[in-house]
């Protein structure tokens, strides 16, 4: 299994690095150039599954335990088929689906390494891809027992440069004047030019502001207006990227004019969320989320056009506005990604660190699910291995117990994707195993979250189960749970040994894939909960997830029962 042999490697006394990686500023600047050339790079995969005997034991070392002779009658062939192989890793894993893994063999290779989710950036590709894609997922999980959940991420309306008339990129020297314009061109474009999509950007800038490319890869400063022409002379050289990102920033801000009055939900987002509900997908991120009203707004919209199938809404944070109204807008989200691309392009990158610990710490306290992305691994795009800094990134993440890590470009146009995660995979696994080592529980006060008195109960239960799972070191904690919310109030509390949650619905399993710890099996719920129990037990003792004497607790919420037991 990719997790376990990159434990080892990692471990392990490297060869040192060749000569040319990690290369210094300037050197990282070309090796931009071929790594985000989507269509040339090809993604290593496997489709071979992971042995059903072998699964990382709760302390994250794989171990190959004797499957079990036979199949207790009590859990069915069934049962076992469609919740597939799992792991006990606690942080959870989203990739980013592009050219290099949008094939089946290459999906299914992320599923093997470790993959909960797979987003898909609406920013690229048509409809017709993401629907593959989705249709690929799809038949991974009825096949293969998986429950990766799809996540759509919406454009939004970010100023971004257009295609470059179909050039993989442009080089900006020291000095050179290029013309920003909102003109539209017909390929070729004009020498030094770029076309800008948003048409107020002419408007909107003065001469003397800064204009920064993709956060900073490239500095222009503007020089003169010429009606939709904007004149800029090149500061900082660096490579233009087709698509790439645009801000312009005045007195050491990012300038915000009538471009602050751009829809959250553009006209095209709106036709791509029906596609997403019509596709079933699970999660909808929304990009440049400015205030709570919009996502009200889209969750009203889902209730009424999907019938029953829930979609889970999550607010982007990356922009200044998000960060005002940080709070409201997560009570009114099902969960929030720290998007630290474009908010590292919006306010100074030093600031971004803290933010991301606040809003972490924010979605723990809301019971909200939290993803922290972009660039944790950048320059495994180009290298087979990460960075030591990259390394400490990830590290510091998990260490701050968010639910899940993202890939990016990692996994969606690099040439390492598969390596890639078993990097986040491993890193994870042996944060993980640290804290139990040195008994590292959580001491986080948690406030109250429930409004209603049922609620309260349910909150109080996973707190002491939590409590005592650490105090007792139980080998693992079990929630049975129809709609998922008592296992996401466990997750919430990390405690700090595997969560097998139970649920009845595929949808809802999927959905909790994104959370902490959980590790979201599906199971038709009998009344009677010691016969729930018992089948839950012989379906784990057949993966080698739990054996005979382990000591374990067991919550349901339609009982809002708690007990403790060995398992028979
Ligand atoms: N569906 C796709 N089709 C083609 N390229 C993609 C796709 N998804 C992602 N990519 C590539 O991967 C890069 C990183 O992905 P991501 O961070 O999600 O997007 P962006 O860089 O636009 O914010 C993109 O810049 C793009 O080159
Ligand atoms: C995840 C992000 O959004 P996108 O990749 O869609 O720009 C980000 O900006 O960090
Ligand atoms: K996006
Ligand atoms: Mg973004």
């Amino acid at each position: 299994m990719a997790a376990a042999h990159s434990l080892l490697h990692l471990a392990a006394p490297k060869p040192p690095a060749p000569a040319s990686a990690h290369p210094p500023l300037g050197a990282a600047l070309l090796r931009l150039l071929p790594a985000r050339r989507p269509h040339r790079l090809v993604a290593s995969c496997s489709s071979a599954l992971p042995d059903l005997a072998a699964f990382p034991n709760p302390n994250g070392l794989l171990v190959a335990e004797p499957a079990e002779p036979a199949i207790s009658q009590v859990a069915t062939e069934t049962e076992l088929r469609e919740n597939g192989p799992r792991s006990t890793r606690r942080t959870k894993l989203v990739c980013t689906v592009g050219p290099a893994t949008c094939g089946p063999a290459e999906l299914e290779a992320l599923a093997v390494g470790g993959m909960n989710v797979a987003r898909l950036n609406m920013c690229h590709g048509d409809r017709d891809w993401h629907r593959k894609v989705i249709d690929a997922v799809r038949r991974l999980n009825e096949d293969k027992g998986y429950a990766i959940a799809v996540m759509m991420d919406t454009e939004g309306s970010e100023i971004h440069m257009g295609d470059l008339g179909g050039a993989p990129a442009a080089k900006a020297e020291d000095g050179e004047i290029w013309t920003f314009s909102v003109r539209s061109f017909e390929a070729p474009l004009p020498e030094l030019t770029v076309h800008v999509n948003y048409e107020g950007f002419a408007e909107d800038v003065r001469v003397g502001d800064d204009l920064l490319v993709d956060g900073g890869m490239a500095r222009f400063e503007v020089v003169e207006k010429l009606g939709p022409d904007v004149k800029c002379r090149c500061t900082d050289p660096g490579l233009l990227l087709p698509r790439a990102n645009l801000t312009f920033w005045r007195d050491g801000s990012v300038v915000r004019e009538k471009n602050a009055m751009l829809p959250t939900i553009t006209s095209k987002d709106w036709l791509d969320i029906d596609f997403g509900i019509a596709e079933g997908v699970d999660f909808i991120a929304v990009s440049f989320v400015k205030s709570a009203e919009v996502i009200n707004h889209l969750k009203s919209y889902i209730a009424a056009r999907s019938r029953g199938s829930d979609i889970a809404v999550i607010a982007k944070i990356e922009s200044i506005d998000s960060l005002t109204n940080l709070e409201e807008i997560i009570r009114a989200s099902d969960g929030a990604m720290v998007a630290r691309g474009d908010l590292g392009a919006q306010i100074p990158l030093e600031q971004v660190p803290s933010i991301q610990q606040k809003i972490v710490k924010l979605c723990r306290q809301l019971n909200k699910p939290v993803i922290v992305a972009s660039q944790l691994l950048e320059s495994m795009i180009e290298y087979p291995i990460p960075t030591r800094a990259e390394v400490a990134d990830v590290s510091e993440a998990v260490h701050q117990r968010a639910d899940a890590l993202m890939l990016s470009g990692e996994s969606a146009m690099g040439r390492y994707p598969d390596k890639a995660l078993s990097v986040l995979s491993s890193v994870s696994l042996r944060i993980e195993r640290w804290w139990r080592e040195e008994k590292h529980h959580e001491a986080l006060e948690l406030d109250d979250v429930s409004s209603s008195f049922s609620g309260k109960i349910s909150e109080e239960i996973c707190i002491s189960a939590a409590k005592m799972a650490n105090k007792l070191e139980v080998d693992a904690v079990f929630v049975y749970t129809k709609g998922g919310h008592m296992a996401s109030l466990l997750s919430r509390c990390r405690p700090d040994c595997p969560i097998f949650a139970f649920t009845n619905s595929t949808s809802v399993r999927r959905r909790l894939n994104l959370q902490w710890g959980l590790i979201p099996f599906r199971l038709t719920f009998s009344d009677d909960m010691e016969s729930n129990l018992n089948r839950t037990f012989s379906l784990l003792k057949a993966r080698g997830m739990i054996k005979s004497g382990d000591l374990v607790i067991a919550l349901s919420d339609m009982l809002q029962s708690i007990q403790v037991m060995n398992v028979p």
